[in-house]
This record gives structure tokens, sequence and C-alpha cells, in this order.
């Protein structure tokens, strides 16, 4: 653990964010021109973090406790005589959770200087400091804020208008693949090994990812980079935590898979295992997903280690009775959405949102059945550090609320990018699940797939 925890002030403004084009989201557009430390958008909605006010880091086995517990002893100071309580928009913590107590990835909260939320046609910033803000709304010291981040509030009415200053979204440079740390083959072998482990009962399940590297001829811009993701993948959940030292590095993606979402004291889930390319009719992917006894294993131990592992937080939790199919631009899934209820304790107090993430992590549709041994044949096979790829990656706020997804379908930054938070290298991440009978080529060729969204994002496909 790296930070005392601070005293924050906060201000809270609604403005209008405008308007884009047609089939536009006005909110992707103004990602696409910001440099952002976190963001989280799903079909045009959510949130965007630039700068820091505060940040936390942690690793090893304690990861989850020690960043919750720096999160609750964060103490915050309203301006406005609003409190966090009544404030129409919470401070959020943009986090992202390393996959594995052993990796060398730091475990880290961001709390930025400026949230944008974008919710149901309404906007509002936050503007939070170490300092306390000496001015009201729309007088210098919010504009100072605004003006670091490239924004100006233009007047208007009834509400003043969110404006980016520079016009065009930054063009991406050219690109390349290079090889990741093993190559195709040695993916395939590893996944007869993991077929033998299965054969001998060590587990029923494994999941096995590989990388590839990405190297880029000049600077890659963060935001224009996740805007064309959030534009591509609008129903997946675009997701950016940025490094808070130059050890550290990014993380950015858009996951299809929510590890736990918290609302209060209800919990949901939407669990994913089981896959076909997209180069299947929905009627053929629907055949090879819902009729396929394999599929629905891999499946079936997704859902149940969830539930198994959030059991002792919930007092009720419900899954389909069946999956159903997940059509995404690259790849169909089988689905589930599970839904439940948190455990208070004796007090009325919920669980933390760290601690629940804490209990459903790994699920099986990230590592396998049984958890514990599948977790150390994967750290053998893959010979990898998965670094964030598959942890926990998302945001909580003040009041227990948060969005945990899985951090697939993404990469992180190899470098920090320079003051202007732009990288030149990045390391993409895709797995699947092999259970008895899978086949190392098809394997090898749905991770293919799942490398897609990034791959194309920066310009590769
Ligand atoms: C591990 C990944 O996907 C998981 C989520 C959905 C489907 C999966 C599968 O069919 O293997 C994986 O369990 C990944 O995208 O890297």
């Amino acid at each position: 653990m790296n930070a005392q925890p601070p005293l924050l002030h906060t201000v809270t403004v609604e403005v209008n964010l405008g308007s884009s084009a047609p089939g536009d989201s006005v909110l992707v557009a103004l990602l696409g021109r910001l440099t952002p430390t976190g963001a989280w958008l799903r079909e045009g909605e959510g949130l965007i973090g630039l700068g820091q006010a505060a940040s936390a880091a942690a690793s090893g086995p304690r990861r989850f406790p020690e960043l919750a517990q720096w999160w609750a002893s964060v103490s915050w100071n309203p301006n406005e005589g609003t409190t966090p309580a009544l404030s129409p928009l919470s401070p959020v913590a943009f986090t992202s959770v390393a996959f594995s107590a052993e990796s060398d990835y730091s475990s880290r909260l961001i709390v930025p200087e400026l949230l944008i939320s974008h919710r149901e046609g309404r906007t509002h910033l936050l503007m939070i400091s170490a300092e306390p803000h000496e001015a009201v709304p729309g007088t210098a010291d919010v504009d100072a804020v605004l003006a670091r981040h490239g924004l100006r509030l233009k007047a208007g009415d009834p509400l003043p208008e969110l404006v980016a200053e520079g016009s065009a979204v930054p063009q991406l440079p050219k690109t390349s693949v290079e090889p990741g740390t093993h190559s195709e083959r040695q993916y395939m072998n590893a996944v007869t090994a993991g077929l033998s482990a299965i054969a001998e009962g060590t587990v029923e399940k494994l999941v096995l990812a590989r990388d590839v590297a990405v190297r880029a001829a000049a600077p890659v811009h963060t935001g224009a980079l996740l805007a064309r993701l959030a534009q591509d993948y609008s129903e997946c959940w675009t997701y950016y935590v940025h490094s808070t030292s130059a050890a550290a590095r990014a993380v950015l993606g858009a996951t299809p898979e929510m590890l736990v979402r918290l609302r209060g004291d209800r919990v949901s889930s939407r669990v994913l295992a089981g896959t076909v390319d997209r180069s299947w009719s929905p009627q053929e992917a629907e055949d090879r997903l819902l009729r396929d006894a394999k599929q629905h294993r891999e499946h079936d131990l997704a859902v149940q280690s969830l539930v198994e592992q959030l059991a002792p937080l919930t007092e009720s939790l419900q899954s389909p009775a069946d999956p159903r199919v997940l059509q995404l631009p690259n790849v169909y899934h089988l689905a589930s959405d599970v839904t439940g209820q948190l455990t208070r304790n004796d007090d009325g107090a919920l669980p933390g949102p760290l601690q629940v993430a804490e209990r459903a992590h790994p699920t099986a549709a990230v590592c396998g059945t049984p958890t514990r041994e599948a977790g150390q044949l994967l750290q053998m096979l893959e010979g990898l550090d998965r670094g964030p790829f598959a942890g926990p990656v998302g945001w909580m706020d003040t009041r227990g609320n948060a969005d945990f997804g899985i951090a697939l379908r993404g990469a992180v930054a190899e470098d920090t990018g320079g003051p202007a938070q732009c990288p030149t290298q990045f390391r993409l991440y895709a797995g699947c699940g092999i259970v008895a009978n899978s086949v190392p080529e098809d394997e090898l060729a749905e991770t293919r797939a799942k490398l897609r969204p990034m791959l194309a994002a920066l310009g590769l496909q």
C-alpha cells in the first residue's frame, strides 16, 4: 500500500453535452478528443475521468482489502453545501486489480480531478481536489480545471454547454503486430498439455491465454483509441485505467463480461463462456452453442463458480435455467445474467464492492474448475504474467455502488506515453476455456477472434 488516504474537496455542476451527428454518441465523440485517466462507457453513456486528485496502489494477496481500506478512509468535503450522499454524482475511483496475487502489476484506484458523467440524457461534472475550490462553478477556479483538460463551459440556457477545445479526433498512427511471449505453436502445445491434465482428472476446465504485441510508429492518442472501441463495441463496456507511476501500466479494452455490478443491495453479473466466430450465421451459431454439450458444460462451470463464490455474501442469487446467445461484432457467446441480493451484516452494513469482487474473482470463465488447481496449472502452462488481464476493472463510488467488469478483449500499454499519455507499445491478451474434447487449432482460432476488437481499434484488421 503506497498512499495515505487524503481529504478531498468536491464541486458538482450540471452541464449540457451538446449534440452529435445522428447515431453517434456525444460522450464517445467527446472522449475521442480527451486524454483520460479513467473511462467506463457503454451504449453512449458512462464516466470519463480526467487528471488525478488521488490514487492508491497495492499488490500481492491483500491487494483487494488494502485498496478497499484506502477507499473507505478517504474523507470528503463537498463545497456548495452538498454532501456526497445528496449530490447527484458521487465521487468514483477507477479501479483495476491484477488477475493474480503473484503478478508484478500494481493494482490501483484512481480518483480523477474531473469526472464527467453522462446518464439518461443528463451530464454532470464533479471536480475533486486536495485543496478546497475557492470559487463556485462558472468562475476562474472551475474554468482552470476544465482548461487543464482541453475543456471549457460555453454560456447556455438553462445549462452551460461543455465544449472541447481543438476540433478533430486525432488520427491513429501506423501500427504493426509483433510476436507474443510465446509462438502460436507453443500456445497449441499448452492447450494439449491442458487436455492431458483434464484427461488425468486434475481439472475439468482450464482457461489458457496468450499474448501478442503491437507497436505503433508514433504515440497513440488514448482517447481516440478508446472512442474507436466504444463506437465499434458499444454493447460492451469500454474501460480504461491509467497508470499512476512510470512502472505501472495503463489498461484498456471493451469487455462483454460483467463480474459484479452493485446497486445498493442488488448484485448482478453477466457470465460468458462458450464461443463461436461471427463468420457463422446466427442460426448456425445457435446450433453450435445451444445444442452443443461441450459448450454447455464450459458455460455451466463458469456460472456455477460465480454462484458458489458469491454465496457467502448473498441472501439470494438467481441464474437462468438456460443460457442465451449473445451476439457481438466479432463472436457469439453463451451468456447468463445472474442477479441477487447482498447479505447485510449484524450492523446492517453491506459488503464493500472490492470485498464482493474479491469473492467473485476469478470465475471459471477466466481461470477454470476447480479454481485453485486451474490457477496453478495455468501459471505453469501459460508462462505469462497476466497483469490486469482477466482481473476486475471498472469503478466504485462512495455509496457502495460499482461496476466491475472482467478485463477482457483489451491491452496493456507497455510504455507510459510520456506527459501526453500516448503510448507506442501495447500487449494484447486473449484466452479460451479448454474442456475435454477441445481442439488446439480451434482454440487458437478463437483467441484470434477475441483479439480482433483491440487489433481493429489499433488499425490492424
Ligand atoms: C478468456 C476470455 O474469454 C472468456 C469469456 C467468454 C468466453 C470464453 C470462452 O468461450 O472461452 C472465455 O471464458 C477472453 O476473451 O480472453
